[in-house]
């Protein structure tokens, strides 16, 4: 039996799981956005996330890597089946599927009824180490659904109590318990669960879930052993990218927040810091006894293939602290500026929500023919010629069986230099300061004051220090436009772009800069100034300065200001409240 969980030399390990593209995605030309970048000898395994349309990638190391073609029995052998002995001896363990919606957290856990996924595996597992002993076998499902928890065993749907006894221990009370005997019995109890869960707050048959689902499995003798709780977490959303409003964007904002409360714990548990903060959500509360202390547990971060966004801020939530420099993004940053690249995407991005196709096809004649000419592009061409797949997603140099290089699992089907899309287009990066001269000097809100006051020491080469205090007398605010020329000369370059095109363009390079602005303070301010932000307190202002000593510049994208519990109305709040400021 693989023993890889139950001796982790980390409280909480934490293993990725990438979906394959599904049906629907099978046409994409995209490459899967993460792949295994190397094994390291005490078990821990390096991934890359990489984005196919920009040059940005990252990388961490985490306790396991399973690719598009691994099957649901394999982790259970491999992370789930090492911690099931332990609870006929009274040790608590939990296992998580965490990730976005529809990144395969339900199919990981319930799977189908072909592939039975890790709960019906660990069913029946436990079922038959309890055949010819005395101990029984129980169990519970409840949901936390907007902070607070519900019975699905029970026909109307029950809240349960969360309580400590006069001993410190947590109840649950009023959680039913019921026996279980057999693997057709639990699915009779367990498939009716499952649909409570699906049509209990909408009245609908969601396919998306709404809520953290528990399982809990319990040893029983005469007293009560161990339990092993199997966690189907509601998906967190980027409700900039949604349509949520109403009760759905409440939803939402309670499960990010309730996601962000778990990652607190498992980092605090892995940095064996002194004080875990389980409190801080009903989620986190409840799993007290099963999540630190001698408990086992294991996160499974499920990604999609085809959403390189999400899957950061996925994998930086769960793996917080473990995200590694990566040496080949400075090399490729060197060789083909990366900004040039996203401004390509970006004004791709903007056209096509224009609706301007014939744009499009200009600039692609503009930009293709010397793309596909680089020595850069070449030398992808190469490497990826010279790198063969093997088995589940092993990739091998021609000359000899050693694992050598990032795989992942669709190279096979995607060229390897669909992954680096390096351009090396003709834009020029030009860097242009426009100081725009403030009305309200020296009096401003909170939230636009300390930015300003930040915003100034970034555009410009002075000491920093020296131009705090300069900004404070002048108060000026100087915007730094980081590509704005640039994206203005393709916009130029392209016959028929309007003069209204090219404003427009332009606006939106001005909101480009504010909101990366706004990412570089938050990447250099001290603990003081961030927390006069809006939105950032105490904790959140010693996260972020937690994530810079891991990554000297942690917020690349606004969609890192996930990483921080931040949820999209907030953001949008703050950035609102910030570009009103300098304006007024
Ligand atoms: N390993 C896999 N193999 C085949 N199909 C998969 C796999 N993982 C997920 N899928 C499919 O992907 C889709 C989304 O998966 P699933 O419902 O498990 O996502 P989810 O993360 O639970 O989403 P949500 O948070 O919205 O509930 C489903 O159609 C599922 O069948």
């Amino acid at each position: 039996m693989a023993t890889a969980a139950a001796t982790q030399s980390q409280p909480v390990r934490v293993v990725l799981r990438v979906r394959p593209h599904l049906p629907s995605e099978a046409n994409s030309a995209e490459a899967p956005c993460v792949g295994l970048l190397g094994s390291h000898p005490g078990g821990e395994v390096t991934v890359q996330l990489k984005d196919q349309y920009t040059s940005r990638n990252e990388c961490y190391k985490l306790d396991a890597f399973f690719g598009q073609e691994s099957r649901v029995c394999e982790i259970f052998d491999q992370e789930v089946s090492a911690v099931i002995p332990g609870i006929f001896e009274g040790t608590n363990a939990t296992v998580f599927a965490y990730g976005a919606t529809g990144s395969g957290k339900t199919y990981t856990m319930q799977g189908t009824e072909d592939l039975p996924g890790l709960i019906p595996l660990a069913v029946s597992t436990v079922l038959a180490l309890c055949t010819g002993t005395w101990c029984s076998v129980e169990i519970s499902y409840y949901e936390v659904y907007m902070e607070r928890c519900y019975d699905l065993l029970e026909p109307k749907a029950r809240e349960i109590m969360v309580l400590d006894d006069k001993d410190g221990n947590l109840q649950l009370k009023g959680l039913a318990w019921v026996p279980v005997r057999s693997l057709e019995e639990f699915h009779e109890i367990y498939s009716i669960g499952v649909q409570r869960r699906k049509v209990a707050h909408t009245g609908l048959n969601d396919v998306s879930s709404r809520s953290h689902a528990v399982l809990s499995i319990r040893i029983t003798t005469d007293v009560v052993k161990g339990k092993l709780n199997l966690i189907d977490l509601a998906g967190n959303e980027d409700n900039r990218r949604t349509c949520n409003e109403g009760i759905r964007l409440q939803e939402s904002a309670k499960i990010n927040q309730s996601l962000f409360a778990l990652s607190n714990v498992i980092s605090a548990l892995n940095k064996k810091e002194p004080r875990i903060p389980y409190r801080e959500s009903k989620l986190t509360r409840i799993l007290q006894d099963s999540l630190g202390g001698n408990s086992h547990a294991v996160m499974i971060a499920c990604l999609n293939p085809v959403e390189y966004q999400e899957a950061v801020h996925t994998v930086s939530l769960a793996a917080r602290s473990r995200h590694v420099t990566n040496h080949m993004s400075l090399a490729s940053k060197q060789e083909t500026p990366k900004d040039k690249v996203d401004m390509e995407a970006k004004l791709r991005a903007w056209l096509e929500s224009k609706g301007k196709t014939k744009s499009i096809q200009r600039m692609d004649g503009l930009l293709s023919p010397n793309a596909i000419k680089t020595p850069l592009s070449m030398s992808h061409k190469k490497q990826s010629a010279s790198v063969r797949v093997s088995g589940r997603g092993k990739a091998m140099d021609q000359d000899g069986g050693k694992i050598k290089k990032v795989l992942f699992d669709s190279a096979a089907r995607i060229p390897a230099e669909n992954f680096h899309r390096e351009g090396t287009q003709d834009i020029v990066n030009t860097t242009k300061k426009v100081v725009l001269p403030s009305l309200t000097p020296c009096k401003e809100d909170k939230t636009g004051s300390s930015l300003r006051k930040a915003l100034s020491p970034i555009s410009s080469n002075m000491d920093p220090q020296k131009q705090r205090t300069a900004d404070d007398s002048n108060c000026l605010m100087l915007l730094e436009l980081r590509t704005p020329m640039g994206s203005c000369n393709i916009v130029g370059k392209v016959t028929g772009a309007t003069p209204l095109d090219k404003f427009i363009a332009l606006g939106s390079n001005l909101k480009e800069s504010l909101i990366q602005q706004y990412l570089d303070f938050l990447n250099v301010a001290n603990k003081e100034e961030l927390q006069k932000l809006k939105g950032i307190g105490e904790r959140r202002a010693e996260y972020i300065l937690e994530l810079r000593e891991d990554s000297p510049r942690p917020f690349k994208s606004l969609s890192d200001l996930g990483n921080i519990g931040l949820s999209s109305k907030q953001i949008q709040d703050i950035l609102c409240k910030t570009a009103t400021g300098i304006f007024k």
